[in-house]
């Protein structure tokens, strides 16, 4: 007899609108996560509440209404979509949910709604291909708090992550090659960044940005180190498409300040035109969905820079967002797991 399963999948989330006080709202819960802002909580109150919210939530509140569309955030919009059409693939005993990580489907109310429904199995897939503390680690973290709680604790299975599935990386690859390949100079493998101090902690006895992780992944000790598994995402990519070594970059992006994860993207974008680089493809394999780090740090703002340098063309190849091989590979992993 095939377990009674719930699937729960979550995303980052977004604010309700891309209204100045609506995007406070979304800074404020997602920013005073200490898994996010790791610092002493006095000092994260005060950095947060006092000076990052309220000197950001009007630009953030800008770049949001760039990515709004008349049906809302294309993260929401594509996270009830793929959950849509994960039911549609699975069996009658699978029920699936959308929950997400800030503001709403707030976790404790969809949670509050597996409850109720009893399932014997409980299935949390956060939709992060590599794994960071403040994304998936932030994400358990918080399922466990309220799981915890429940007088009947189901089987509970934790997709950790998946940077080296072969669905995942194959529906990159393909959206990859809807363009023609060998029109580009360069390419840029952009991922969301994370300061130093949280990829320190993966492996304290050493310090990752002097060791060799990001050269060849090692899963014993680096499994879950975000830089090298980013690392070693895009050589899977570049292995697949063919790319050779000196023809690609990793960069990280959206950094809060000077100590995260370089070479920076814009960074690199705005030295690969200086250079002489005329057409260039960004893949961006850690966000599964299009949402602002995308369509406009990559698509507008980095196009700008390049543009603004020499450079003739940008190309952001798409999101995995609903293609048929990305829900195949949610499939797969909620089969497996
Ligand atoms: C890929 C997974 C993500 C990790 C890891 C991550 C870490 C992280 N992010 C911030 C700060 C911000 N991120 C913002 C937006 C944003 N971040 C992710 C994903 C990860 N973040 C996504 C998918 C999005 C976009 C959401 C959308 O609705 O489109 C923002 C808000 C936008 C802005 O003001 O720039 C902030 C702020 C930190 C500090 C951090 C880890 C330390
Ligand atoms: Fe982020
Ligand atoms: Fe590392």
């Amino acid at each position: 007899m095939s377990k009674k399963t719930t699937v729960l999948l979550l995303n980052l989330g977004t604010p309700k609108s891309p209204n100045v006080s609506d995007v406070r709202t979304y800074l404020f819960e997602f920013l005073n996560d200490p898994r996010v802002i790791d610092i002493p909580w006095l000092l994260r109150k005060i950095l947060v509440n006092l000076i990052i919210v309220p000197f950001r939530a009007k630009g953030s509140s800008k770049i949001y209404k760039q990515v709004w569309t008349k049906d809302g955030s294309p993260l929401m919009i594509y996270g009830e979509k793929v959950k849509q059409l994960l039911q549609k693939e699975l069996e009658t005993n699978f029920t699936v949910e959308l929950a997400m990580r800030y503001q709403q489907p707030s976790m404790k109310s969809v949670l509050d709604k597996i409850q109720k429904d009893m399932p014997q199995k409980l299935i949390i897939l956060p939709m992060y291909p590599q794994y960071a503390s403040s994304s998936t680690g932030s994400t358990f973290q918080k399922a466990m708090e309220i799981i915890k709680t429940w007088e009947v604790i189901p089987e509970v299975k934790f997709v950790n992550q998946f940077f080296d599935h072969e669905g995942y990386l194959d529906t990159i690859v393909e959206n990859a090659q809807k363009n023609d390949l060998n029109e580009f100079d360069h390419f840029v493998f952009s991922y969301h960044g994370l300061p130093i101090r949280q990829i320190n902690k993966v492996h304290p006895n050493r310090n990752c940005l002097t060791c060799n992780c990001h050269k060849e992944f090692k899963p014993d000790t680096d499994y879950y180190c975000y830089r090298s598994t980013c690392f070693e995402t895009s050589r899977l990519l570049a292995e697949k498409l063919a790319i050779p070594k000196e023809k690609y970059t990793v960069s990280f992006q959206s950094r809060l300040d000077k100590n995260w994860l370089e070479p920076f993207s814009d960074k690199v974008v705005e030295e690969k035109a200086k250079n002489g680089a005329k057409k260039i493809l960004v893949f961006s394999p850690a966000f599964v969905a299009d949402c602002l780090e995308t369509t406009v740090e990559i698509g507008i703002e980095y196009r700008e820079i390049f543009e603004e340098n020499g450079g003739e063309k940008l190309v952001l190849v798409e999101s995995l967002n609903d293609h048929p091989k990305w829900i195949a590979t949610l499939k797969d992993l909620v089969l497996k797991a």
